[in-house]
């Protein structure tokens, strides 16, 4: 219109009608007043922040997550000569790795033990120059179950007779099933998907293990690996988290097994470094509220600020990611998954004593229950000679049910166990240490996500599906060693890959 009616003014000049010309020019700024009061809005004063605070919008890719698979994705990246930012939640890098101290030793409040299957784990860390050292298993561990101790030198523990026949059954049993599973970590497609994912792990045991010593100890298996109960879980689920960590034996194993080892200082070292490489381009405090997809950019906005990339990768817990805001919904299937990908319940406890009281006594301090809260313990302590360290897991229902108690409640149980396992020596420990991560905002639960019947099989094909401009990491994505330092490594290096290709 403004346009339409200078051009007009000029015409008229040039035409030798001066006076209509001057009234032509004299509308027309009129025109752009009224233009200028209507149509302008004063920014509020959160779009004055953001426009302030948005970054280089030459951003290649943003992470969200800095736990070991934005990281790792981030440090690949950076590699391929990309640029990154990476947010992160907490005041901290690591996510479910964490350092934590008791009576002056650092230790693991998140993940710890490593295998020798793990060879990115060991790589990455070794890199990085964290060694790793065994897992004390000199001596033997104990059993309790219902009520009554025993000790036993293997990864096995000691069972009636026909139970443990009916338990090296049920382990080839397990070991053909999970070898029948795509290798591709596309339990979708197996042959028997829809029947294994039509039944819960606890309805699976009830049809097929009948002593009640195999079905305790597979059932304290599931939660010990899950922390969640058998009942639910699917079996398909489960089946392919054994396959993911090579079976039964490796996964639950010590020597040979994914606790063969443990890092010097702690695995929590490891993020720390790898942060420290990446050598900034990590905004801690920073939790991701929404995302937009406009065109050819992703935009991410946390509290105040937004950042704008080509490409994002979300590295956050599968329950957290659908907890974010986006422009363009996720694809509907996409968004069941989420949101039916519940975390495990665990709190891990350290407690101190002033000597390994068991080394002496010949235990190597294992301990399996399925009678008792604090029903799996080893040991952490550094040497024969210093202080004496147990470390262990209240997990599945006793997690939550404990969770609602305060520490206090939480330590006499924990000690009460202890006492039950290791006599009176266990009654006076010198510090104790606990994280409760089912009261973690960031995490929403621990060790993993796991998925009820019907889940995987209705939505599991979206799992590492992009969302347009949108990636998935994260150790539920991985192809191999799901729920472990491993697999968060796994997925990072898979979807920075991804975005390199789409780049192209
Ligand atoms: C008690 C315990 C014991 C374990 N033991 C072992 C073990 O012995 N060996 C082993 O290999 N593994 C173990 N694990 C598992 C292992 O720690 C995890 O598999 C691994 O750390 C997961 O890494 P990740 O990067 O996939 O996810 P995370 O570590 O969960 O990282 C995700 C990050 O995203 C951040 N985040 C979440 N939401 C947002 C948001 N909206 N905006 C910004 N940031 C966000 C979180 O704060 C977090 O830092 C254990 C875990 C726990 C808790």
């Amino acid at each position: 219109m403004i346009i339409w009616r200078l051009s007009r003014a000029c015409f008229r000049l040039r035409g030798g009608r001066p006076r209509r010309a001057v009234f032509d020019c004299v509308e027309v700024m009129g025109l752009i007043l009224v233009n200028a009061f209507t149509k302008f809005q004063f920014p509020t004063p959160e779009e004055c922040e953001n426009t302030m605070n948005h970054t280089d919008p030459r951003q290649d890719v943003i992470i969200v997550g800095a736990g070991l698979a934005g990281l790792k994705a981030a440090l690949e990246l950076k590699q391929a000569g990309k640029r990154v930012t990476v947010l992160e939640a907490r005041d901290r890098v690591g996510g479910r790795s964490m350092p934590g101290e008791i009576a002056g030793q650092t230790i693991d409040l998140g993940g710890q033990w490593v295998g020798p299957q793990q060879t990115l784990l060991l790589d990455q860390a070794n890199t990085l120059g964290v060694k790793t050292t065994p897992q004390y298993t000199t001596g033997a561990s104990l059993l309790s179950l219902d009520g009554k101790l025993s000790s036993y030198r293997s990864d096995i523990p000691r069972l009636p007779f026909l139970s443990l026949l009916e338990l090296g059954r049920l382990e080839r049993r397990w070991a053909k099933e999970m070898r029948s599973l795509p290798t591709t970590a596309e339990p979708w497609l197996a042959v028997k998907a829809k029947q294994w994912d039509s039944e819960t792990l606890e309805s699976w045991i009830l049809k097929h293990v009948h002593t009640r010593g195999a079905r305790e100890f597979a059932r304290t298996i599931a939660r010990a690996v899950l922390c969640a109960e058998p009942r639910q879980v699917s079996y398909l689920c489960f089946l392919e988290y054994l396959r993911q960590g090579q079976g039964l034996e490796t996964l639950i194993g010590t020597q040979g097994g994914a606790q063969q080892d443990k890092f010097i200082g702690g695995a929590w070292r490891i993020p720390e470094r790898m942060a420290e490489q990446l050598g900034g381009g990590i905004v801690l405090n920073a939790p991701v509220l929404a995302v937009e997809q406009n065109g050819q950019y992703v935009t991410v906005t946390t509290e105040g600020r937004k950042y704008t990339a080509p490409y994002l990768i979300m590295a956050v817990p599968p329950v957290l990611a659908g907890k974010i805001g986006y422009n363009r919904p996720l694809p509907s299937k996409r968004s069941a998954l989420l949101e039916r990908m519940p975390m495990g319940s665990v709190i891990k406890i350290h407690v101190a004593y002033q000597s390994a009281f068991w080394r002496q006594r010949g235990l190597n301090g294992a301990v399996v229950s399925n009678d008792r809260i604090f029903n799996v313990v080893f040991d952490q302590s550094l040497d024969d000679n210093g202080m004496g360290v147990l470390v262990g897991f209240i997990d599945g229902d006793h997690a939550i049910a404990m969770s609602a108690h305060d520490e206090t409640a939480r330590r006499q149980q924990v000690i009460t166990d202890l006492v039950h396992y290791f006599g009176q020596d266990a009654a006076n420990p010198i510090d104790y240490v606990e994280q409760d991560w089912t009261a973690e905002p960031w995490s929403r639960g621990c060790y993993v996500a796991h998925t009820a019947p019907g889940v995987i099989t209705s939505f599991g094909d979206t799992l590492r599906e992009p969302c347009g401009r949108i990636h998935w990491a994260g150790t539920e994505t991985a192809i191999e060693w799901t729920g472990y330092l491993e697999g968060a490594l796994q997925s990072g290096m898979r979807a920075a890959r991804e975005v390199i290709a789409a780049q192209r």
